[in-house]
């Protein structure tokens, strides 16, 4: 058995504070480390072990207070803090979230899908050359605002390009304050700059379109060092189980979460993050004559007037307005949803009690 210290896979004063003393003496905390169909596979202490995904969902719903833009993304999400019964591993509650990235699911439908539970740093990976565009970077900065974790944007196959410090100017506009790696991924030396969001305690992922480098990357942070793969443990019915994980040990001390494959990158339901995104456009539109101002030829668009003094980028207004059209439609329909669930819910609801009824009156 295989033994990792709750600091290495990611356990921080946030999560300690919700846990009881007495609580720790009958239960465990562990962190979900994979989903695998009906089985959730979980890292602790102890090592690693499975319990049934209809267990850690129940404790789920008794979770409460959902974090800020949570909304409607549930369910039990990799990275995410169990407190389970020392005993037979029964989850008897999910940690509140320090932050949760989730995305607009894939396909017509209108739902937040979680990507994963309490990450610090979101590493925005984009390469010097043809995938490079502040348009996508701004998406992804969307995302990883709303979620609450900590941007970095790295740009690699700089060795690929002509003048990547101007391409690096170009993404430290973006964001105030917002930080910008260059580098040659394939060389680990120069990846070492991302070792200091990744010590113990930390939890990152990397984010970006296929063959930017991120599986580069992820090597030259020292995924493939610690062995801890196929792992054999005894899940709850005694059984072994050699399934892969989701989360990596990095030998700096942090965590690595793989994401799965994100190809459409649709924005979910995520205002706050757009808010501050946006700000120095907002702050512009205040000025509008009309607080509803369309920033389309309205009468007294401040927006509008400083296009035209150049003071604010063609390119950061189109995105704004894009991402913004692309939010509030995902949201507007998420609410539709809802309330047709919440119809639909009362509907079969008073069919019972009716039938019920009837039941009892013959
Ligand atoms: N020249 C150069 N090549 C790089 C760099 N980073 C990655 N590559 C190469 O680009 C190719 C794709 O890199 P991957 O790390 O597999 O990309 P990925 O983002 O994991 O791609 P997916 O697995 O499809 O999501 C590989 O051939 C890498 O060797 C870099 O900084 N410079
Ligand atoms: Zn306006």
């Amino acid at each position: 058995m295989s033994n990792f210290s709750l600091r290495n896979i990611g356990w921080k004063p946030f999560f300690q504070q919700q846990v009881s003393l007495e609580e720790l003496e009958t239960g465990v905390v562990a962190r979900v480390s994979a989903h695998h169909g009906s089985q959730i596979l979980m890292l602790g202490e102890a090592g690693e072990f499975s319990i049934p995904a209809q267990l850690a969902q129940a404790a789920d719903e008794s979770a409460g207070g959902t974090a800020a833009g949570e909304a409607g993304a549930c369910g039990i999400a990799v990275g995410d803090w169990l407190l389970l019964d020392a005993q037979d591993h029964r989850a008897i509650r999910r940690l509140e979230r320090d932050t949760l990235l989730f995305r607009k699911a894939a396909g017509e439908e209108v739902k937040p899908q979680v990507i994963a539970a309490n990450l610090d740093t979101i590493f925005i990976v984009t390469s010097c050359n043809e995938d490079f565009n502040l348009s996508r970077i701004e998406r992804y900065l969307a995302l990883t605002l709303q979620a609450g974790a900590t941007p970095v944007v790295v740009l690699t196959k700089a060795d690929l390009c002509e003048n990547p410090a101007e391409l690096r100017h170009q993404a430290e506009q973006l964001h105030a304050g917002l930080l910008v790696e260059t580098l040659d991924a394939r060389e680990s030396e120069q990846a070492d700059v991302l070792k200091s969001w990744c010590g113990p305690g930390q939890s990152v992922v990397l984010l970006g379109s296929s063959g930017v480098g991120k599986s580069t990357l992820a090597n030259a942070l020292g995924t493939g060092q610690l062995a801890t793969g196929g792992i054999r443990e005894k899940d709850g019915k005694g059984r072994h189980t050699t399934t892969a994980r989701s989360l990596h040990l990095l030998p700096s001390g942090g965590v690595l979460i793989d994401n799965p494959g994100v190809r459409e990158l649709q924005l979910p339901a995520c205002e706050e993050g757009l808010t501050d995104l946006f700000e120095d456009v907002l702050v512009i539109a205040r000025n509008c004559r009309f607080s509803n101002c369309s920033h389309e030829g309205d009468a007294g668009c401040a927006v509008m007037a400083a296009l035209e003094a150049g003071e604010l980028d063609q390119r950061r207004f189109a995105s704004f307005q894009k991402l913004n059209a692309e939010q509030a439609h995902n949201s507007r329909s998420l609410a539709e949803r809802r309330e047709r669930d919440r119809k639909t819910g009362r509907m079969y609801k008073s069919m019972i009690d009716k039938k019920r009824r009837r039941r009892e009156e013959s």
